[in-house]
């Protein structure tokens, strides 16, 4: 019977001396899905997925590939894209290509299919015969992913993978990754601190901070979950009284939620055009003014941030 989950994380923990980077991990991903593991920098993202595909050994724990202990679990399900790039400076694209499947042990025939194929994908046909030296490091980020995928991995991980890439090769990649999961059924998963990137590519997105898993869930869930409203982000003239006027803005009947971030006050509630001039009133109350003020819809980014209470980018 074919396993729902292709890996399974229990109680996955890991620490480097007395620092624990990863905080017993539980969460299972499904096969044929976009998975995103979404967080700051040093959330703990790289140590569990690189823990996740066998090139790290956990602290303690377990992952399973396909039911499996990852021990005896067959590697060549698994394709893995790091963040660093890893390439051979003096080959061309195509030799480089050629080099990886021809390690990977992939017949002749299948290899050149694929080799013409990956580049077509990732839009370098035209630098086929380019030395990788005399790449653009977008293009680099392109072949590296190509050489991940030359195998034909089930299991397709991409750490960072939009790092460095301007926003034309982004949309090259996401169409890209989305390919991988409609047409081929590859399970994706993928690291980023980019929120519409997880909100995009993903079908379920694990939110995690300090090593500890903070949410998993579809993104329109994590998005209905922390409602539908608006969010309304106030910086005071004064802004060292946030907590005596968030204190007073608690006391406006229908608020969804208010939280300091980076020194600013969010304030999260439905029709919040309706609800601006008491909360300019509360503040005069206070003998203190708005020196800023801005209003969006509520997004996946002030999920993370209602969640961890910072901004994502910092
Ligand atoms: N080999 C190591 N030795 C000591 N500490 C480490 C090691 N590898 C990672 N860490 C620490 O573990 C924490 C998590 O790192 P990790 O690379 O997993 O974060 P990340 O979420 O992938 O961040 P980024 O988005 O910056 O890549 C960080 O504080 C990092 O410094």
């Amino acid at each position: 019977m074919v396993n729902e989950f292709i890996i399974e994380a229990k109680n996955l923990f890991k620490s480097f001396g007395d620092f624990v980077a990863v905080d017993n991990l539980n969460l299972k991903i499904k096969r044929g899905e976009v998975f995103g593991f979404l967080g700051p920098n040093g959330a703990g993202k790289t140590t569990s997925i690189k823990m996740m595909v066998g090139l790290l050994r956990p602290t303690g724990g377990e992952i399973l590939i396909d039911g499996e202990d990852i021990a005896h679990a067959d590697r060549l399900k698994i394709g893995i894209c790091p963040q660093d790039i890893v390439l051979w400076e003096s080959l061309t694209c195509k030799e480089s290509l050629k080099f990886m499947g021809q390690m990977y042990e992939v017949p002749e025939d299948i290899l050149k299919t694929r080799v013409k194929n990956l580049l077509e994908d990732l839009i370098l046909t035209d630098k086929a015969n380019t030395m990788v030296s005399n790449l653009s490091g977008g293009m680099k980020r392109r072949l590296n992913l190509a050489m991940a995928l030359i195998h034909s991995p089930e299991i397709v991980v991409l750490d960072e993978p939009s790092e460095g890439l301007d926003p034309q090769s982004r949309r090259v990649l996401w169409n890209f990754i989305r390919s991988l999961r409609d047409n081929e059924g590859k399970t994706v998963i993928l690291t980023t601190h980019l929120m519409d990137e997880a909100d995009g590519l993903s079908d379920r997105i694990a939110i995690i901070d300090h090593g500890k898993l903070l949410r998993l869930d579809t993104p329109e869930n994590l998005k209905k979950e922390f409602g539908e409203g608006d969010i309304v982000e106030i910086h005071l003239a004064d802004s060292k009284m946030n907590q005596e006027v968030i204190f007073r803005l608690k006391t406006i009947e229908n608020i969804d939620s208010i939280t300091e971030v980076d020194g600013k006050i969010n304030i999260k509630t439905l029709n919040a055009v309706g609800k601006l001039p008491e909360i300019m009133n509360k503040v005069q109350e206070m003998n203190n003014e708005i020196a800023d003020l801005s209003l969006h819809p509520n997004t996946l980014e002030d999920v993370f941030i209602e969640l961890t209470g910072t901004s994502l980018r910092e």
